[in-house]
């Protein structure tokens, strides 16, 4: 069995980042789509691809470089991400992204990952992300389809109403109670129950303290 050690979660942030893709095949393909989701820069580099990664390389929404992967590739880059069918390129990737201080994903050899990838579900802004720390990817899957399907379109509208109230109120005490009262009080529980004029006089009483001070969106 492993070692004990459990992978550290995170939400990367990729809008504008520059990530390398080595690989075009199916595995690819799934990287690809979840970071173009997220906003990044994406060059990817493989002799082959599938018809979808070529297609977004035509619409411009990626950079194909059609070669295998040559020594140097990595620089530039502030993610890189391996998944080809030679398993001497992952070691080679990991490397030199490792000599540059590039954080580098190979698909299959969890030794040779800076990070590795859970597997996620999403619904609206929230993301269900299950790791095994690299000891059950099949079991992960499972459960994230199983947790995925818990999250409920109220769950998604009460996301997005936080998300609403965060940008347009000032922080402070009067804020988080309200934010509170959407995430696990009364208004959640309407809005869970479909209840959504309810929810709605229960958030216009709660946005009070702001209408007097002159405050409101
Ligand atoms: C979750 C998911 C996300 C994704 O890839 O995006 C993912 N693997 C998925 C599926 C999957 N992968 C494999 C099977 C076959 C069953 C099996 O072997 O168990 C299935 C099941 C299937 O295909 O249904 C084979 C496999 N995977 C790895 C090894 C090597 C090894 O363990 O040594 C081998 C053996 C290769 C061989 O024997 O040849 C390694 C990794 N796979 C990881 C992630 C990372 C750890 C995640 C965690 O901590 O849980 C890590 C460490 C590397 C990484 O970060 O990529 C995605 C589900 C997507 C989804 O459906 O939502
Ligand atoms: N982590 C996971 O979830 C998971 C699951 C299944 C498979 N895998 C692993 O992912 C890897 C990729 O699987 P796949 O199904 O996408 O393979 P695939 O055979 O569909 O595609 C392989 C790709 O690698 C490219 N390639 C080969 N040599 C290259 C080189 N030198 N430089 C750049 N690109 C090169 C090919 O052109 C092709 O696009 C395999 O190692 C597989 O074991 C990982």
């Amino acid at each position: 069995m492993r070692a004990a050690h459990l992978d550290y979660a995170v939400c990367l942030r990729l809008e504008g980042r520059h990530v390398l893709l080595v690989g075009g095949g199916a595995i690819a393909e799934g990287r690809a789509l979840a970071v173009l989701d997220a906003g990044a820069r994406l060059r990817v580099i493989a002799p082959e691809t599938t018809p979808t990664l070529r297609q977004w390389a035509e619409e411009g929404r990626l950079e194909w470089l059609p070669r295998r992967y040559q020594s140097g590739d990595v620089r530039g880059h502030h993610l890189v991400l391996a998944a080809t069918d030679d398993t001497t390129v992952g070691p080679r990737v990991a490397a030199e992204a490792r000599a540059l201080g590039v954080w580098v994903n190979t698909a299959d050899e969890p030794e040779l990952c800076d990070f590795t990838l859970p597997s996620v579900g999403r619904r609206g802004p929230i993301t269900i992300a299950v790791s095994t720390a690299g000891q059950a990817p099949a079991l992960a899957s499972h459960l994230r389809e199983v947790l995925t399907a818990q999250v409920a379109r109220h769950h998604v509208w009460r996301a997005r109403l936080s998300g609403w109230l965060r940008e347009h109120l000032p922080r402070g005490r009067e804020r988080q109670r309200l934010l509170k009262d959407v995430a696990t009080g009364d208004i959640g529980a309407r809005l869970a129950r479909g209840e959504r004029k309810a929810a709605g006089a229960l958030l216009r009483a709660g946005l009070k303290p702001w209408k007097t001070s002159g405050e409101t969106p």
